[in-house]
């Protein structure tokens, strides 16, 4: 089976598409999640998920930090389950948002339960309305369209950040998620599918590094948990600049990193890329254009010009999945097999 013939290739490329379904069902989708952020007045909002969904939990954390200056933060299911005293206390009033493709993960049912019965307002966002975690919140927002038969979580991921995203513009009073980001993509990927293709089937790259700062973070760890899961690759994550503070001890040739740069620190990102390249890393870069980059000679550089961080969060993501894709087909592995993994996972 050639990897275009796999699900999660054809979910893969199906994201220009669905994002245009999820982008047109957001003003109904979000309206009570957004009435109750407005009417509850909270101080705090904890978005909790695991694995991929945990990922998005950092993403939309910061997004809701920063769009709508309120304490947010992210945590995996298991802190709530296991490490309560460290999160539920103090006069503070809380919002919990729960993440789950499948509203069906043991951690995050079990979450919900626990949340629920000391009284705390708890709504959720998944690709599954009827699910046990659904049934249990207040207020469910279901982005049905997006869900997946594949194991590994894409078009998932990025059509339930999509419509978070779209509730936290529209209470700060700026929507900029609209339909061009899925002309954009779909633009972007036909671009650069090949160039992908040819540079892994190049290069056989067994280490991966990534890096993104505030809201990128969420993005650099989930691109690093898909090529774990979809190459069996050892990939990592970090804050750029926790790059410097010792894992630069390990890049050599054989060493592939990617930067998702942000706009607050794009020169400075670079300049560690460049740091990178002197150590004879590899480099791929996904940033706008007007930022230097002429003497980086990364190996694979794409522009992402007049895009929020948001949407080249987006964009870069998929170029990372089809990077998964095609380096899974190069080591002879089944994407939709991946080792180990189950869809749900129960315990
Ligand atoms: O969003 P859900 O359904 O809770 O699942 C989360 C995790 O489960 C998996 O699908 C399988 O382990 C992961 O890919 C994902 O990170």
């Amino acid at each position: 089976m050639t990897v275009s013939e796999t699900i999660t290739y054809k979910e893969i490329k199906s994201q220009p598409e669905i994002w245009k379904k999820v982008i047109s069902q957001c003003p109904e989708r979000v309206e009570r999640f957004v009435n109750q952020l407005q009417q509850e007045n909270a101080d705090e909002i904890f978005f909790i998920g695991c694995g991929t969904s945990y990922y998005l939990a950092q993403a939309l954390a910061f997004v809701y930090s920063q769009k709508l200056k309120m304490r947010a933060f992210a945590l995996p299911a298991s802190e709530i389950l296991f490490h309560e005293n460290a999160y539920l206390h103090g006069p503070s009033k809380k919002l919990f948002h729960l993440i789950s493709r499948s509203g069906e993960t043991s951690e995050m049912v079990a979450a919900a339960k626990k949340l629920k019965a000391k009284g705390y307002p708890v709504s959720a966002v998944t690709c599954r309305a009827s699910s046990s975690m659904a049934q249990m919140s207040d207020i469910t927002i279901a982005v049905n369209e997006a869900d997946e038969e594949s194991i590994v979580m894409t078009r998932s991921f990025t059509s339930m950040f999509i419509t978070m995203v779209y509730a936290a513009e529209q209470l700060a009073g700026a929507v900029t998620i609209d339909r061009q980001i899925a002309e954009t993509a779909a633009h972007t990927i036909e671009r650069c599918e090949e160039k992908i293709s040819a540079f892994i089937q190049n290069n056989p790259i067994e280490t991966f590094v990534f890096l993104g700062s505030g809201m990128l973070y969420g993005f650099a760890n989930e691109a690093m948990l898909k090529m774990k899961e979809m190459t069996l690759s050892n990939s990592e994550a970090f804050h750029p600049f926790e790059y410097r503070h010792g894992p630069k001890s390990l890049v050599s040739k054989d060493v592939f990193v990617t930067l998702f740069a942000s706009h607050e620190a794009c020169h400075e990102e670079l300049q560690l890329m460049k740091e990178i390249k002197e150590l004879h890393g590899k480099a791929m870069v996904i940033a706008a254009s007007g930022n230097n980059r002429t003497n980086l000679h990364a190996e694979l550089d794409f522009e992402v010009s007049h895009l929020t961080n948001e949407q080249a969060g987006l964009i870069g993501l998929v170029i990372v999945q089809l990077m998964g894709c095609y380096l899974a087909e190069q080591k002879g592995l089944n994407i939709d097999s991946p080792r180990n993994l189950t869809q749900v996972v129960k315990l």
